[in-house]
């Protein structure tokens, strides 16, 4: 195997009409965390689908883990773990009960079931919930759970599709503090989302919309290499300032944040505080400030003049 987990050249699905992931190129590192950043509906699911060999794709070709996709995907399922967007374990059984049952899927003998049972209830601090019923845990402990079910058989690649988007702040940092711990171990992660924060503690990303790749790359150097400045404004009426500025030619976006107007700028333009100035109320500062992945996802994310939004 090369040092790629997975290698994806034109991955396009279908269906119906729609290209839910469309003409798709992937290089991704062995060892890395890898995110898919985007929107609802931008085909993260259906990308991880084709990743671990679930989906059929419709034109394109991927190899994860060395193994050729579709011809290998029942060699690849052994070597994966997969924790989907939706809880998937059984609500009605036990902790230990999902557990068994997954070592059981794996066809793990007793002594590597009971050692590997072990080692994820004191891992993922569920040791005090062998018993209960997984529909009755907290959010947070579901999630646990499912990810503890998901590196049950030790796989060397995890996908893990929006792991964090129905717990709170905390428990997500948690949860990324056990991501970075398996990443030390050497598994590779490749995970979705639709933060920016969660985005930005990958060591790699892409940026998906509408099925396709705006852009990739490492979060620092995405956003070092913006193709835009970013401009904020505070004081004086940023509403009338934010109307005054849109629409105009080398204005790429205008946002308010808390008290803050955020603006992009294209490159192309040699003076951007001048630009931004002249459309400002009195008592507002303008100043050039660093940009960050919001930035990068809008600029990447804004469709061409005549493209189809909804292509
Ligand atoms: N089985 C299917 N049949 C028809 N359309 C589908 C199917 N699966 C996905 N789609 C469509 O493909 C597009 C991408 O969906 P996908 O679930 O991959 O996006 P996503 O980025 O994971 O979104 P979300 O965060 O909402 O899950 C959407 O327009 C969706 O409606």
């Amino acid at each position: 195997m090369s040092g790629l987990a997975v290698e994806a050249s034109g991955l396009t699905r279908a269906f119906g009409e729609k290209r839910a992931v469309d003409a798709l190129d992937l290089a991704v590192p062995a060892g890395t965390i890898f995110g898919f950043l985007g929107p609802n509906g931008c085909g993260k699911t259906t990308t991880m689908r084709l990743l671990t060999g679930l989906l059929r794709p419709s034109a394109g070709a991927a190899r994860v883990l060395g193994h050729a996709l579709p011809a290998e995907a029942e060699a690849l399922k052994r070597e994966i773990g997969y924790m989907t967007q939706t809880f998937s374990l059984y609500r009605d059984l036990t902790v230990a009960e999902n557990l068994r049952f997954t070592a059981d899927i794996h066809g793990m003998n007793a002594a590597r079931r009971r050692r590997r049972i072990d080692d994820v209830l004191a891992r993922f601090d569920l040791e005090d919930l062998t018993r209960q019923m997984a529909g009755s845990m907290s959010g947070g402990q579901r999630q646990r759970l499912a990810l503890a079910a998901a590196v049950l058989h030790e796989p060397g690649l995890l996908f893990l599709d929006e792991p964090t988007s129905a717990v709170d702040p905390e428990t997500r940092r948690d949860f990324w503090e056990t991501l970075f711990d398996l990443s030390a171990a050497g598994v590779t992660i490749i995970v979705s989302t639709h933060f920016m924060d969660e985005a930005e503690r990958c060591q790699q990303i892409a940026i998906l919309d509408q099925g396709r790749k705006r852009a990739d790359g490492a979060p620092d150097a995405l956003m070092a290499g913006l193709p835009a400045q970013v401009v904020q404004v505070e004081g004086g009426d940023l509403r009338a300032a934010k109307r005054a500025m849109q629409g105009r030619p080398s204005v790429i976006s205008v946002a308010q944040i808390g008290t803050r107007l955020r603006v992009l700028v294209d490159r192309s333009e040699n003076d951007p505080v001048a630009l931004v100035r002249e459309a400002v109320t009195a008592g507002a500062e303008a100043h050039v400030v660093r940009p960050n992945l919001e930035d990068v996802f809008v600029v990447a994310t804004r469709h061409a003049p005549g493209e189809d939004a909804a292509a």
